[in-house]
């Protein structure tokens, strides 16, 4: 009898930390297609290319310094070393959706304080062009999508930590793999932003900045993901590294 109200706070702990995960995840989908909306100027007060509100420099120090409190966040909370030192303070199971939950806000924070800058750098008002740059730019949301999908989504998005503590059952890494896409390139799904940050038919200077300072930060990123991969994996991620490119299918030279 005296055990029975410590086995139900065992079960009511598992059950926060599920409802945890799924309502990180549910915050994390409605930033992702909030995202489209900012990147493709429908349905969102204020977009990527609205009319400018504040000066052009001040603006952009605002911009860069929104992108760098995401960057930071976003590959901190990424490494290993932090996760060591985080799960000290913050129960396991949750840690991925804290991570996820963190990556939100950061990108709440960013459209929210935008800075739109004006200044058109390309408008392509020919309708055959502008349907060839916005099926491109959706086409890269797609590929962000698959890829998740082809690692393992759920586990990227903190579901399966939260499902397997609820379950009862240990965490197991995800083992290395490369299906579909992962055959072509080894980054399919940062392929994926390019497209959704370069593909539009109308080009402003804070989209410019916008797509100019996450085109560098994923560069950086793959370096330190990379390297992670090759302690986890060791030689089978330096064999594909070897054989198959980074981002461009099909060219060896950009290996
Ligand atoms: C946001 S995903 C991006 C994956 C990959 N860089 C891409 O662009 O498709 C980052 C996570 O995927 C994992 N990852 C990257 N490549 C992988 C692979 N081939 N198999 C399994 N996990 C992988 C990394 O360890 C990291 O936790």
């Amino acid at each position: 009898m005296m055990q029975q109200p410590e086995a139900k706070t065992i079960s009511l702990a598992k059950i926060i930390v599920f409802i945890y995960g799924i309502i990180s995840y549910v915050i994390f989908l409605a930033i992702f297609l909030y995202a489209i909306s900012f990147l493709c100027n429908i349905i969102v007060p204020k977009s990527i290319d609205s009319s400018p509100e504040i000066p052009l420099v001040k603006a952009l120090l605002i911009n860069v310094t929104l992108l760098g409190i995401f960057a930071v966040q976003h590959s901190l909370m990424a490494r290993q070393k932090f996760k060591t030192w985080w799960t000290k303070f913050i129960f396991e199971p949750m840690e991925r959706s804290t991570y996820v939950l963190f990556s939100s806000l950061a990108l709440l924070l960013l459209f929210w304080q935008w800075q739109p800058m004006g200044g058109i750098i390309w408008n392509i008002n020919n309708l055959g062009g502008r349907i060839i740059l916005l099926s491109l730019f959706g086409l890269g949301w797609v590929i962000v999508l698959i890829s998740t999908f082809l690692i393992n989504h759920f586990d990227l998005f903190g579901l399966r930590q939260v499902y397997l503590y609820l379950r009862g059952k240990d965490y197991t890494f995800l083992e290395f793999k490369t299906p579909g896409l992962y055959k072509y390139v080894r980054h399919p799904l940062y392929v994926g932003w390019f497209f959704a940050f370069w593909m539009t038919p109308r080009m402003t200077v804070a989209h410019l900045v916008f797509a100019i300072i996450t085109t560098i930060y994923i560069l950086i990123a793959i370096q330190l993901e990379e390297k992670d991969l090759i302690k986890i994996h060791g030689e089978t991620y330096e064999n594909y590294r070897r054989e198959v490119p980074m981002l461009i299918p099909f060219l060896a030279q950009f290996k």
